[in-house]
């Protein structure tokens, strides 16, 4: 089986490079790519850089390259949901891409014509972290994602995104890597930490807690491994 965990930012996968200290790098397609094994899986682990064109290009390079199976997002979030604070732990039941707007057309915000509205993550994969949660007593809340384009610090632009997509957590990636691996047909699934509340504060609170909150997500993205 090779799996393939991805971030968008280096300090999302540093935990897990530390973690998997045998890993050998190979530069493709303006990324670098860290080959490793763990307990007979193949992995390759990887960080896109910001934003939604570089995802879905990482993406497509650890299936369609690389020949992934599976895709684990690893990262951190802003909070919508006001039960979600520093430190949690969310884990996408489907994503959107909230600053997709042809609306001019009838189309609701996010659709694209012969797209998915929300893309659904794969149902095992995000039973495995129930799994990891519950035995781990962490708790991990499963939700919408929103992605778009814009480091969201504002709390009315953070309200429009939780009111339209009833979105529990949102980031600037998932979305775009969900229609690639669903696209190919690969299972998937996008957990987060919380590193924000996507307000005015949200610069000072991302930077404060980024390095924090990703390490929670990778540790536990590691304990998934162990039961998949
Ligand atoms: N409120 C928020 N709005 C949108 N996304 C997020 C995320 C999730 N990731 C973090 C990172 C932020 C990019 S800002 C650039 C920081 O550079 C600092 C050094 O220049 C991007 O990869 C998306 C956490 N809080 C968010």
């Amino acid at each position: 089986m090779k799996i393939a965990i991805l971030g968008a930012m280096v300090e999302e996968i540093t935990p897990l490079l530390s973690f998997f200290g045998n890993h050998h790098k190979v530069s493709y397609a303006g990324n670098d790519y860290y080959e490793a094994h763990y307990k007979g899986i193949d992995l390759v682990i990887a960080y896109s850089k910001i934003g939604k064109v570089n995802a879905a290009l990482t993406a497509s390079a650890l299936l369609m390259h690389f020949g992934c199976e599976k895709l684990i997002f690893s990262g951190v979030a802003g909070a919508v949901s006001p039960e979600l604070k520093i430190g949690d732990l969310v884990i996408a039941s489907s994503l959107c891409q909230h600053d997709v707007d042809i609306t001019a057309f009838g189309h609701p915000f996010g659709f694209i014509p012969e797209s998915k509205h929300f893309i659904p993550s794969d149902e095992r994969l995000n039973g495995v972290a129930k799994g990891v949660a519950q035995s781990k007593g962490i708790a991990l809340k499963e939700g919408i994602i929103a992605t778009g384009d814009q480091f969201i610090a504002d709390s009315l632009k953070k309200e429009w995104i939780r009111k339209t997509f009833n979105a529990d957590a949102l980031e600037m990636e998932g979305a775009s890597v969900a229609v690639v691996c669903d696209t190919l047909g690969v299972p998937f699934c996008v957990l987060r930490a919380i590193s924000d509340a996507a307000d005015m504060e949200a610069g000072f609170s991302f930077d404060e807690f980024l390095v924090s909150s990703a390490k929670v997500s990778a540790e536990f993205v590691i304990g998934m491994l162990d039961r998949l």
